[in-house]
Formats: C-alpha cells, sequence, structure tokens
C-alpha cells in the first residue's frame, strides 16, 4: 500500500480534525501544508501513530489504511452481481416478495433488495393493480423520481404523448430515460407493469402478445470485453448523445444526454451504468471522424451480444406482479400486442434505493 503524506494528515480522525458525530472533516485541507511530513512515526500492532510538526498525534487503524488504500479499492468491487443470461436466471429460481410481507417486514424487503442488486430485477407479487398500490410499494424501496411523465405513470396505447412506449409497437430491447444527465433507477405494474430503477405493473390486459423482454447489458458488456477489450474501451471513453423531443400542444420537452454508453469506475474498470436506446440516440458528432467506424463496430458487437436468444428472458407481466428493474443495468423491451393494455409504474431515484440497501446492511 502506499499513502502520501498529505493523505495522511487530511485523513485524521481525531476529535479535532473529524466530527464523529457528523462523520464530517473539521480540519481545513488548505491549511496543511502540501509538503508535510511527520516528525515521528511508530507502529504497534494495530496501529500506526505520526507526529506533525506541530505536535498533533494521528493514529490509524492497520485494518483502516487496508480497507481505504487505492489498493485495496482497486481489487474489490463496488457491488457484487450475478452476470445472467435467461437460463441463468431461471435456474436460479429467485423467489419474488409477496406484497404483505414486503410491506411489514424488513428481511423481505432485504431479500427483495438484495435479489434486487445481485440480477438488477426482482419482483413483489400481489400486489393489487392500482396505482396507489403501486406508490405504496415503490415507496418502500425509494423515493418517486418525477419526470415529465409525471410522478406516478398510468399508460396505455392511446398515442398520448410523442413516444413509441404509447402505442401497440413492439419495442426492442433499450433503457430508459438515456437522454437524461443521470438515467431514472425504474419501476413497473401492469395494471400493471413496472421500470430505473423502474417500477413497471400491467393493470389489465385482454388481448394478445405484450410479454415484457429483459436483458441483462452487463452480462452482454462483459463477454465484450473479455473478447474485445478495445471494443469495450471504446464504448466506456467515447460520449454519445441521447435526446428526446415532444412536440405536442399540451407537452412540450427537450431533454438531452451525453454519456458514454458503457460507464466504468476508472479505478477498477467495473461497470455500473449502461445507456443503451437506439430510438433515442441522437446525432453522433462527439467522435472524431476517424474513431466513427470504430465505434459503429464495437457498438455492432454490443448489440449482437444483446440479441443473442438465449439472453432474453421473456416474462408476461400479470396484474398484481410488479417487476422492478434497475435501469443502469437492465434492458427493457416488449412484444407488439392487440387489445387494452394498461400499465402504471414510475422512475425511482437511484441514490434512494442504495441508500435503502445499505440501511438494511447491503453492499451497495
Ligand atoms: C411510459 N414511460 C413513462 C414509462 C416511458 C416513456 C419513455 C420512453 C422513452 N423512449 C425512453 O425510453 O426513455
Ligand atoms: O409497454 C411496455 O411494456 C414498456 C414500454 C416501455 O418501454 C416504457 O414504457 O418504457
Ligand atoms: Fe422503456
Amino acid at each position: 500500500m502506499h499513502f502520501d503524506y498529505v493523505w495522511l494528515r487530511d485523513h485524521c480522525r481525531s476529535a479535532s480534525c473529524f466530527n464523529s458525530k457528523t462523520n464530517q472533516r473539521n480540519l481545513d485541507t488548505a491549511s496543511v501544508d502540501l509538503n508535510i511530513r511527520p516528525s515521528k512515526s511508530r507502529v504497534d500492532e494495530n496501529n500506526l501513530f505520526l507526529t506533525w510538526p506541530d505536535g498533533h498525534i494521528t493514529r490509524y487503524s492497520l485494518t483502516w489504511l487496508a480497507q481505504n488504500s487505492y489498493e485495496g479499492q482497486k481489487k474489490s468491487s463496488v457491488q457484487p452481481r450475478i452476470l445472467w443470461n435467461a437460463d441463468i436466471y431461471s435456474s436460479a429460481k429467485v423467489p419474488s416478495a409477496s406484497w404483505d410481507k414486503f410491506m411489514s417486514c424488513d428481511e423481505e424487503l432485504k431479500n427483495f433488495l438484495n435479489n434486487f442488486l445481485l440480477y438488477g430485477i426482482a419482483f413483489v407479487e400481489g400486489v393489487p393493480p392500482t396505482l396507489e398500490a403501486t406508490e405504496t410499494a415503490t415507496q418502500r424501496v425509494s423515493l418517486i423520481r418525477e419526470t415529465m411523465y409525471g410522478r406516478m405513470w398510468n399508460f396505455t396505447s392511446d398515442f398520448s404523448r410523442g413516444d413509441t412506449a404509447y402505442t401497440k409497437l413492439a419495442l426492442d430491447r433499450h433503457t430508459d430515460t438515456s437522454y437524461f444527465q443521470e438515467p431514472c433507477g425504474a419501476a413497473f405494474n401492469p395494471l400493471f407493469c413496472f421500470i430505473s430503477i423502474q417500477v413497471f405493473h400491467c393493470l389489465r390486459h385482454e388481448g394478445t402478445g405484450g410479454r415484457t423482454l429483459l436483458v441483462d447489458g452487463f452480462h452482454a458488456a462483459d463477454v465484450v470485453l473479455r473478447q474485445t477489450p478495445e471494443n469495450f474501451a471504446l464504448l466506456s471513453h467515447v460520449p454519445i448523445k441521447h435526446e428526446y423531443i415532444e412536440n405536442l400542444s399540451e407537452h412540450r420537452n427537450h431533454m438531452i444526454g451525453i454519456g458514454p454508453v458503457l460507464n466504468v469506475y476508472p479505478w477498477n474498470n467495473e461497470l455500473y451504468m449502461i445507456r443503451y436506446n437506439n430510438y433515442d440516440r441522437s446525432v453522433i458528432n462527439t467522435v472524431p471522424h476517424d474513431m466513427v467506424r470504430r465505434w459503429y463496430t464495437a457498438h455492432r458487437q454490443l448489440t449482437a451480444e444483446l440479441r443473442r436468444p438465449e439472453n432474453e428472458l421473456w416474462v408476461k407481466l400479470k396484474p398484481g406482479k410488479v417487476l422492478f428493474i434497475d435501469n443502469w443495468r437492465v434492458l427493457h423491451g416488449r412484444e407488439s400486442f392487440t387489445g387494452l393494455r394498461q400499465l402504471c409504474g414510475c422512475y425511482l431515484t437511484r441514490d434512494d434505493v442504495l441508500n435503502t440497501a445499505r440501511f438494511l446492511g447491503l453492499q451497495a
């Protein structure tokens, strides 16, 4: 492990430098000489002690240093995940949470969130097929993220908005709100059918088709990384625009989100977000001419992985079965359909989902 002296001085956890009640730094970092060196140092079995030129003594536990070193972070992952194709997910027989227990028992919520973090999708069954119950279920997990689609949405194929989601057409796999600077997490109830973590809940459906398609974007990206690392690198470095332009008399919106298709933490190359929406991808003018073709080649390889039939998990959402989707990881789509099909759901704020998970003791 390597530590810089200025870093060590900045991370002093003594009472005068750090308020352990608020977990906030008291020390004014700008007052530390950038060339500071301790005048004395000492180690015992568990601690390192440094005495600074002004006489101030800092004690670091060796465990704390190991946990917080760059070398330690580089080797560990921020969030454990199980990458899946249809077979892996089905064989895992991941249980759905049941509505009553989900609402009343923290252990049930914890199991639900654990599955959600591991697989990027999770279900709650037995939810009343109403907007209100969907909202109640969602609030157990997170704050609801209000967007230009509203807080809770209740949508059907009435073309009430300038987007293909509001039709009976098939939708190929995609992530939602790729045109936001920070895409939502989601939930769907098929009045219901749920999606950001998005919630989809299919409230009712009379007719044919309309199954939901789910694909683990991280599984596909991982194959690209292992087979063709230079393509993974392109997709994780080249910024791309996504755009939503709606021009209806009651709804005028123009959203632009810019960022790479694959988003990775720079210190360990761990993937944390995929933005993939070929419908909403905008003009590519952020890429130098000599890179454009290589980017398309990389994008094609990712698309081919995402489209492998063995990676497709098809589910028929029934009223009462709420689907939560980590919209930063799992792509969703749907079959075309006939008849009446109504879904309600909402977007979630990712910070608040992770907050709930951490509160329950999960690594997130
Ligand atoms: C209907 N509902 C509000 C859930 C989604 C509408 C968003 C559709 C958009 N093309 C996107 O992919 O973000
Ligand atoms: O109709 C569906 O099942 C989902 C449509 C969709 O992709 C969306 O609303 O984001
Ligand atoms: Fe969508």
